[in-house]
């Protein structure tokens, strides 16, 4: 059976004034259902990932985005599904950040990210930040 292909993901570490970062809990049925994540969404065959990030931030927590810088990417195989996971750090946005989807938020000091359980390709994630963090405290 021929190998599915792997999905482009745009994702987004919004952060604020007192450095939290904003996550939420994605819903239930969805893949690595009640995990928590960063805002963000698959990137459309017309869109760069730069456009992806703006359209999912905008529809999933309510902010224009004007400003934002890549972070990592991170390839990850699951058992059933491939990811690429772009994540970016949004450094300007206009707008109050919010869940609009339904989904439980909280925001986060990136020293206490390890407290919540997220998908196993945000590890790698979670240590970038808490390294920048380290080294720009
Ligand atoms: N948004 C987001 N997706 C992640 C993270 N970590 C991670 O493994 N993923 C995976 O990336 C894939 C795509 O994300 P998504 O489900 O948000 O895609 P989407 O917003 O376009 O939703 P859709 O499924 O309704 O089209 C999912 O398989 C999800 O499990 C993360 O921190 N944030
Ligand atoms: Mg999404």
């Amino acid at each position: 059976m021929a190998k599915s292909k792997r999905v482009h993901v745009a994702v987004g570490v919004i952060q604020n004034p007192d450095g939290a970062v904003f996550i939420s809990r994605r819903h239930a049925h969805l893949h690595q259902g009640d995990k928590w994540e960063f805002p963000g969404g698959k990137v459309e065959a017309n869109e760069d990932v730069f456009q992806a990030l703006c359209r999912e931030l905008h529809e999933e927590c309510n902010i224009a985005v004007q400003q934002a810088s890549p972070l990592t990417a991170i390839s990850f195989d699951y058992p059933d599904k491939q990811v690429l996971l772009d994540v970016w750090m949004v450094t300007g946005f206009s707008g109050d950040v919010r869940q609009k989807e339904g989904q439980e938020w909280v925001w986060v000091p990136v020293h206490q990210l390890d407290a919540y359980q997220f998908p196993a390709a945000n590890v790698a994630i979670i240590e970038c930040l808490q390294d920048c963090l380290r080294r720009n405290p």
